[in-house]
């Protein structure tokens, strides 16, 4: 188990490397278009988990929108500082 911080700085580490073996440094350097998508896709599987399906179905739907923003965050250049002044 890994908390939001911990995901960001692993994923964060992967991009710095260029890690080739990383899907995450693929899907950065996808760009932010192909990222956004993934997000906008993400949140959509999260929403229809949480009305048509369970508890379970629906973390693991939310776990991979929360993957996909970080995706996102990285593609753009932001740091979870940048998203943290906002809240
Ligand atoms: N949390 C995730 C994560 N969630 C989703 N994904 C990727 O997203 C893919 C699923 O996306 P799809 O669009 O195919 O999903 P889908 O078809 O909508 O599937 P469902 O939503 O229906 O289950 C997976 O096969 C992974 O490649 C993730 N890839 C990586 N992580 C984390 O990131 C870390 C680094 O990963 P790498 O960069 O690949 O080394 C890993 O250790 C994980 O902790």
């Amino acid at each position: 188990m890994k908390s939001f911080d911990e995901l960001f700085a692993e994923l964060s580490a992967k991009v710095a490397a260029g890690d080739e073996t990383s899907g995450t440094v693929t899907a950065v350097r996808d760009g932010v278009h192909a990222a956004g998508k993934k997000v906008v896709e993400e949140a959509a599987e999260s929403w229809m988990a949480a009305e048509h399906e369970g508890a379970d179905r629906t973390a693991e739907e939310i776990s991979q929108l929360l993957y996909r923003v970080q995706v996102l965050m990285l593609a753009r250049g932001l740091s979870l500082q940048d998203v943290y002044a906002h809240l």
